[in-house]
Order: structure tokens, then sequence, then C-alpha cells
């Protein structure tokens, strides 16, 4: 089969700013993707292209074999399921739990007076167990935790059966146990071949779940990288990226990094006196 999202020299310009800045990008069935890339770097801007949500300036974006611009966004729309903080907060808070993933089948944010199948209640549900949040489905959304939320809303992306689902910083705002929870939730999906093409954004290599394959790291608005995760996740491209130097770790399937030692060194030549003395006492 042919690539699944397709993005070839693309340009998005706001006003007198390039967000991005001829960006190519391919990916495959098959393959389970993280945007990586420090603020403002354009990882929402690429999400929004593929979501099928925003126009390219300039190039082309293909989604699933069809060319935005050329096909009707509403048929595409089913099959590209997306979870974000700016959808979370379209997501009445009265609205009950399973209804919050009983709607996407029929793409809308709140239940009006569509009838569903019992077939749909059932995969509805079926998604939320599968996520850990079976129990909260009577549930009203607004009462939820942060972490209960994200996993709702994944289950909701899922809810059409798309063939990507995009996941931007899925993470953001959990605490480390509700972090790790969701990375074995995001694990397990990854590790499933029936599961649909991934894309995670994420600032974090921690954020980075065991079983994805590549990376695409911005910076700019550009890409510094793109390819197998192990290419990508070098000291070399993710300082490049982030703009200092990083020293990056990997423990079995999970990443990490940090400032680079002698990077820390230097700066703490100019750090305050009780903290290099804490540091010296620290050996
Ligand atoms: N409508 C707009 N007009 C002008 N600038 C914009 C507009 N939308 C986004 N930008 C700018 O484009 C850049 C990329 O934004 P984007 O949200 O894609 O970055 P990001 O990598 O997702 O950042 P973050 O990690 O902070 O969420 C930012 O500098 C942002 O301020």
């Amino acid at each position: 089969m042919g690539d699944v999202l397709e993005l070839n020299d693309v340009s998005v310009r706001r006003g007198a700013k390039l967000i991005l800045d001829r960006v190519s990008w391919s990916v495959d069935e098959g393959e389970r993707w993280v945007v990586l890339g420090p603020n403002g770097a354009g990882k929402t801007t690429v999400i929004q292209l593929v979501a099928g949500r925003l126009h390219p300036t300039s190039g082309t974006v293909d989604i699933i074999g069809e060319r935005l611009g050329q096909v009707d966004v509403a048929e595409l729309r089913p099959l590209v399921g997306l979870a974000s903080a700016a959808l979370d907060q379209r997501l009445p808070a009265g609205e009950r739990v399973l209804d919050v993933v009983l709607t996407a089948s029929y793409g809308m944010t709140g239940r009006w007076r569509e009838q569903y199948e019992d077939v749909d209640t059932a995969r509805a549900a079926a998604l939320l167990d599968a996520f850990g949040v079976g129990d909260l489905a009577e549930r009203t959304y607004g009462t939820l935790s942060s972490g209960e939320r994200k996993r709702v809303q994944i289950a909701r992306a899922l809810m059409p059966d798309p063939e990507v689902l995009l996941l931007d910083e899925p993470a953001a705002g959990l605490d480390l146990g509700g972090r790790e929870e969701l990375m074995g939730a995001l694990a397990e999906l990854a590790g499933d071949r029936r599961s649909p093409v991934l894309v995670l954004v994420t600032h974090h290599v921690e954020e980075i779940p065991p079983g994805f394959t590549h990376a695409l790291l911005l910076r700019e608005g550009t890409v510094e990288a793109a390819g197998p995760l192990e290419e990508v996740l070098t000291p070399q491209h993710l300082s490049r990226a982030f703009g200092l130097e990083l020293e990056v770790e990997r423990h079995r399937d999970r990443y990490s990094a940090r400032a680079s030692r002698a990077h820390a060194d230097d700066h703490g030549a100019h750090s305050a006196p009780d903290a290099r003395d804490a540091r010296d006492a620290l050996g």
C-alpha cells in the first residue's frame, strides 16, 4: 500500500510569519510516529494539516491517497482520529462519558437526537474498557481528572475506526503515575497490528511510548531529522532542535534526555554560590 500521509514541500504562512518552511514528510502503513520539537517548532500545525483542518500556503498534503483541497474534508475526517487539548475544550462538561465516545461516530461534540445502534454502544463501552476507564462510562465528562479525560479522548478518537490516530500531547499535564499508565496504554495500542497509523506529538523524549517506530523532529518550522527513532533521537539532532547540548539515554524501550554535563557545568559557573556549594557537597 502507498503512503498514508504525505507532505510534499509544504509551507504555512500566517501574515509575516512562516510557520512551516518547505516541510516534506511521509508516513506509511503500520508506522508509529512521534513528532518532536521545542515550543513553537510547528508540531501542532503539522497535525492540523494531516487532520485536514488546515490548508498549506504552498506544497501538497495527501491524506490516505486524497489530496487536501481536492477532496471533501467531511469525508476525510472520520478516517483521521484526533485527540487534542483544543478538542477537549469543545466537549460538554455535562455530557455522559459514554456519550462523549459515542458522538464521535457522527463527528459531533455533544449529543442531540441522533440514535445509536447497540453495536455502537457496545463498541464505545469496549473502547473505554480498553483504556481502563470503563467504570466511568456513566459519569459526566466534567467530573473526570485530566488523566481520565485523556484516556476518554483517545477512546473517542478511535470510535469511528480511523485509519490514522493523531494524539497532540496526550501526556501533557499528567502526574508521573498518570503519564506512566498512559504510556502503558499507548504501548499496547502501538503493539497491536490492528491499530491505525499513530502520530503522537510531544516535547519530551520521556513521553515516547514503547513500540513507536519513527520520529519527525522539527525546529523553527523546518525538519531537523525524520526517520527511524534510533536515527533521529541522537544527541546531535536533539541538541540542534532544542538549542542546547543534550545527552540522550535509552533504557530498554524508553528514552530520556538532559543537558550535557559540560553544558550544565558551564551554566553552573554563573549560578548562585549556594547552588554551587550544594553541588560540591554532593560531589
Ligand atoms: N494564526 C497564527 N498567526 C501567527 N502565528 C501563528 C499562528 N498560528 C501559529 N502561529 C505560530 O506558529 C508557530 C508554530 O506553532 P505551533 O502551534 O504549530 O507550534 P508547536 O510546535 O505545536 O508549539 P507548542 O509546543 O508550543 O505547542 C508558533 O510560533 C506560533 O506562535
